[in-house]
């Protein structure tokens, strides 16, 4: 499990360091790390160090402190570097002579001979010359959009480029981007996780992430945020042990799907098949369609007639009318733990006498996309975190909310992040997955949290694996958006089996 922190919680892990170590002494510790990944990436774009180009992008703050300083330690080594001052007389002053004392050069971005754009012509030369360049613009200070020079530069940087601490032009607390945007190969940060680097499009944007030590692991509070790896997730995965039988890893029940489209029946109670070795139910009009479907559910028309569950999956395709409406009421009053997800969303968000129907003293899990959080909840804003968290505390609920990384919030304040980008809406389906595969999860008695982010885990393995019929790393997803664009649900169905037996073959190892 990885911890993920807020700017906030950064800057006060920082403060705690410094009243043990210098902060210039810190700086220099970063500034190395950030010139060690750039003569990596130069070896690896041009084949060597020395006699090669970087030029820097420099802000007003300390994150272009830390690209100067990185400068000035790549002059040692032979490499031609370029600062490239935003706001010349808000440079960091040390960092500064440190690069000019090791015969790095300076410019100015809007300096003379200026084209219309107010790029001035040396830095236009500086930008043509590199073969890397290094965004120090802004780090954890940053608010709203790059200013327009800033933006100017970005937009003709056509070498790789190393992000210091996070991508330029992405918010650092939510990870949403407004405007032009730094696009990373890498980003060196520094002793943990930022929520910009798991959120949003900072997720994408920030590239392969580097995370430097500095000497903050003994500062840190609690993480706002954590984030489940693939042997996370393997482990806590139910398998079955040698004397379990169909009962005891749980019986979910599965109420999607209707006569006329059966699909989200089907979709759903496959994925509950798939997910453990537990016994599966099917309660509702497209019982005909599961039990020949899938011959190990066992099938009835309505969900007074399936008999014990340890836990529903209630909601994809069920309609918003009268009969969706009596089968939520029935799920709701059942006291098993619930996933409620689309249909069933749609109603508890309409009509609040649906929710009277709840037992609250067992867990509720909602799995809304943006359209459906809106509805139940309000417009969840940029801060999904947040929203979600917010989300959980009215409802008394697990709240999964979808989008291009998945947040889910326990009721308790705890969230988990699964950084790996999703095309949720997109591929018709595939949230009818993740529903089958959560139930099963909390009727094999998991942690309702735990449950959501493992699911929304293998799911995404499951989409990598579906729509590139293979993946690198093993139980990584990919984080640059290749798992958000599956062939359809039923080929992320079918590779459910291989994506958990590929995060659970990375425990122990
Ligand atoms: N405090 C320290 O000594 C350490 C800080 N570190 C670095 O320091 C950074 C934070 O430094 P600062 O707090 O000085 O601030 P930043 O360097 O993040 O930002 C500096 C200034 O940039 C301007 N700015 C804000 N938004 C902008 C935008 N959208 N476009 C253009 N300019 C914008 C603002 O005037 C802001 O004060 C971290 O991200 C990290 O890189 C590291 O060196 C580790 C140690
Ligand atoms: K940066």
């Amino acid at each position: 499990m990885q911890g993920v922190w807020t700017p906030e919680s950064v800057r006060a892990a920082e403060q705690r360091l410094f009243e043990q170590v210098a902060e210039p002494t810190v700086m220099r510790r970063a500034a190395w790390a950030v010139a060690v990944h750039c003569a990596r990436l130069l070896r690896d774009a041009t084949g060597g160090v020395p006699g090669r180009h970087v030029t820097l992008l420099v802000g007003a703050g300390n994150n272009g402190g830390d690209a100067l300083w990185a400068g000035a330690f790549l002059r040692r080594r032979g490499v031609g570097v370029t600062a490239v001052l935003l706001v010349p007389e808000r440079a960091h002053a040390e960092g500064l002579a440190a690069l000019r004392r090791a015969g790095g050069g300076v410019v100015e971005a809007e300096g003379a001979g200026a084209d219309t754009s107010g790029i001035g012509a040396e830095a236009v030369e500086a930008l043509d010359r590199a073969d890397l360049v290094v965004d120090g613009i802004v780090g954890l200070s940053a608010h709203s959009g790059l200013r327009p020079t800033a933006a100017e530069l970005v937009r003709r940087v056509e070498v790789p480029v190393l992000a210091v601490d996070l991508p330029s032009g992405v918010d650092p607390t939510t990870g949403t981007e407004d405007g032009v945007v730094v696009d990373a190969d890498v980003t060196v940060t520094f002793g943990g996780l930022r929520a910009c680097h798991v959120l949003g499009a900072g997720a994408t944007r920030a590239g392969e992430i580097v995370v430097a030590d500095i000497g903050l692991d003994d500062h840190w509070g609690r993480p706002d945020l954590l984030m489940l790896d693939a042997e996370d997730v393997g482990a806590v995965w139910p398998v079955p042990a040698p004397d379990d039988d169909k009962y005891s890893q749980g019986v979910v029940g599965v109420a999607a799907g209707s006569a006329t489209y059966p699909g989200a029946a089907v979709l759903t109670s496959g994925a509950a098949v798939a997910a453990t070795s537990g016994m599966v139910r099917y309660a509702g009009p497209a019982a005909d369609v599961v039990r020949s479907a899938r011959p190990e559910v066992v099938a009835t028309g309505s969900v007074g007639d399936a008999g014990r569950v340890q836990a529903w999956s209630v909601g994809p395709g069920i309609g918003t009318g009268g009969s969706g409406r009596e089968v939520l009421v029935r799920v709701l009053e059942s006291g098993v733990p619930v996933i409620a997800d689309a249909d069933a969303i749609t109603l508890l968000a309409e009509d609040s006498s649906v929710w009277d129907a709840r037992d609250p003293d067992t867990p509720l899990v909602l799995t809304p996309h943006a359209g459906e959080f809106s509805r139940l909840a309000g417009d969840p804003g940029t801060d999904r975190v947040a929203a979600a968290r917010s989300a959980a505390e009215r409802f008394d609920a697990t709240v999964l909310l979808k989008g291009h990384s998945t947040v889910v919030a326990a009721p308790d304040g705890r969230v988990l992040v699964n950084a790996f980008a999703h095309a949720w809406p997109a591929t018709a389906g595939s949230g009818d997955v993740l529903t089958g595969l959560i139930g099963a999860l909390l009727a094999s008695d998991l942690d309702p949290l735990i449950a959501c982010a493992s699911a929304a885990y293998v799911h995404s393995v499951a989409a990598e694996i579906a729509a590139t019929g293979g993946h690198t790393v093993p139980g990584a997803p990919a984080r640059d958006g290749s798992a958000g664009s599956p062939a359809g649900a039923s080929p992320l169905l079918a590779a459910l089996p291989d994506a958990i037996s590929t995060v659970r073959s990375t425990v122990g190892t």
